[in-house]
């Protein structure tokens, strides 16, 4: 069915403008004034309020196994709850075993996203290295997936080592496909657990205290190198400090294409909360890297601001509080992750369009276009423009809403925005054409989401080929005079 989004400023990461909004069978066909409305369809009156193309979440974990229990949210509830907050689109981590093919991975992960209610993508985990898993990344590439994720934590559960980086890292150079890097070190965070431990500190305290900055800045910078020696693009998920964002900064400007992806609650949450005398609310907001101090904060708004980073994505990876009691004695068993897929739109449109930190552009560069572009999914994603999927979100700069866990659509028991107020929240989501979100409540259908094929060779890929080539290390050519030789 066709309809008319009628009355708003279209914004777009380049400009904002006047426009009504005309969509088609999923896709949007025009863009313009006074367009002519085809006899039947719908009309949505926008009245005055901002339309924007859907946000996309690139750093998801549905229904993750992990620490010896499985994370909460799945594919229909996340998705589902994310287009309550404007975003229409994830990229969740499909996390294949030790030893396990990335291939039968990847179906794995298809089916469980078969009930997903929005549109979904993967980057498939190398946690092991082998020729096998070499032509398994060809296979995926083949099958839509232009990035891989590598940990450089967790160990003994999904770390892998600088050899693995190294051969991963060259092979998505061959492939065209992007590398991601969860960047901690993951041997100094399991050294300094052992103190804390031993020291008689065992509450959620010790989390923070084992992952301080530099373990992220020492894995991150390794990464950024290896990047540079193999010749291929980095994408940093959660970057949260300063440090990061610096070493991010300097590679860019010394000519590497590295991208820096902050999540939202590294943006507006800070570390004082793993000292709360309540358990429950400091495990709670366990993850990792833990939330920083407002200087790393001010660091990373900052990075947006300048381009140097350019995401900001959640990380969703929902764990009750029933689930963090698995720690209650041992903070190194608290299971790592928070929720903000409902939230991460709103909280960062208040936080930075509200404050002047963000213009209503930038917000749809760093919640939709850059990451569309840097995954390789634009115009089909991450505009508002003839020809795009008709992800839409009508944008109420004056609506207000206090966050809470009694509301949100999450799974999840707890909300880590809970109490937060703020200004800036969808008015209407539409998901491939269809109105999902409107008048506050969902009106979603199960299996209504497609899988989104990202090709590889992204343009910077092309770009980066081209130096490779031109920087390609020769030998040098000798004549060798026998008669000469001593
Ligand atoms: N971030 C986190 O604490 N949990 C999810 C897994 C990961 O991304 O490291
Ligand atoms: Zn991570
Ligand atoms: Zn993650």
């Amino acid at each position: 069915m066709s309809l008319v989004v009628r009355g708003g400023i279209v914004v777009n990461a380049d400009r904002r403008f006047e426009a009504d909004v005309l969509v088609d069978a999923g896709k949007i066909v025009a863009v313009g004034q006074n367009l002519p409305m085809p006899t039947g369809s719908e009309t949505i009156d926008a009245g005055g309020a901002f339309v924007l193309p859907g946000g996309i979440d690139p750093h998801t974990h549905m229904e993750m196994p992990f620490m010896g229990t499985t994370a909460i949210e799945d594919f229909e509830s996340g998705t589902a709850c994310m287009l309550a907050g404007g975003t229409t689109m994830l990229v969740d981590m499909c996390l294949p075993a030790s030893q396990e093919s990335l291939t039968d991975a990847l179906d794995h992960w298809l089916d469980m996203a078969r009930k997903a209610v929005a549109d979904y993508s993967f980057h498939v985990a190398v946690t092991w290295w082998s020729d096998r898993v070499a032509q398994q990344m060809a296979a995926c590439v083949d099958r839509g997936i232009n990035s891989f994720k590598h940990f450089m934590a967790y160990k003994g559960a999904l770390m892998v080592d600088d050899e693995v980086l190294f051969q991963s890292f060259s092979r998505c150079r061959e492939l065209g496909a992007l590398p991601l890097v969860h960047a901690e070190n993951g041997e100094a965070v399991f050294r300094m657990q052992t103190q804390l431990l031993a020291q008689g500190i065992t509450g959620p305290e010790g989390h923070a205290l084992s992952r301080p900055p530099e373990v992220e800045a020492e894995a991150a910078t390794r990464a950024i190198m290896l990047a540079k020696l193999t010749g291929v693009p980095l994408y940093i998920v959660h970057t949260s400090c300063r440090q990061v964002h610096e070493a991010i900064a300097r590679a860019r400007a010394d000519g590497q294409r590295v991208y820096g992806e902050p999540l939202i609650q590294h943006l507006t949450l800070d570390e004082s909360v793993y000292r709360d005398v309540d358990w429950s609310f400091a495990a709670a907001r366990v993850m990792s890297p833990p939330f920083r101090s407002k200087d790393h904060q001010k660091s990373l708004w900052d990075g947006l601001l300048a381009g140097s980073l350019q995401v900001v994505a959640t990380d969703h990876c929902a764990f009750t509080i029933e689930q963090k009691k698995l720690g209650l004695d041992n903070f190194t068993r608290i299971p790592n992750g928070t929720g903000g897929l409902e939230e991460r739109m709103p909280v960062l449109w208040d936080q930075g369009v509200n404050t002047g930190r963000l213009t209503p552009e930038e917000f749809v560069a760093t919640t939709s276009t850059n990451i569309a572009r840097i995954l390789n999914i634009y115009p089909r994603k991450g505009v508002i423009a003839a020809g795009a999927d008709a992800d839409i979100v009508v944008w109420d700069p004056a609506a207000t809403k206090t966050i809470s866990s009694s509301t949100h659509h999450s799974k999840l028991d707890v909300n880590v925005f809970e109490g937060m107020e703020v200004k800036g929240y969808p008015a209407v989501t539409l998901s491939n054409g269809r109105i999902v979100w409107r008048n506050g409540s969902l009106d979603v259908e199960r299996g209504r989401g497609h899988f989104v094929e990202r090709p590889p060779m992204a343009p910077a890929f092309i770009a980066q080929a081209l130096r490779n080539d031109q920087t390609r290390p020769s030998p040098v050519q000798r004549q060798v005079n026998l008669q000469q030789t001593p």
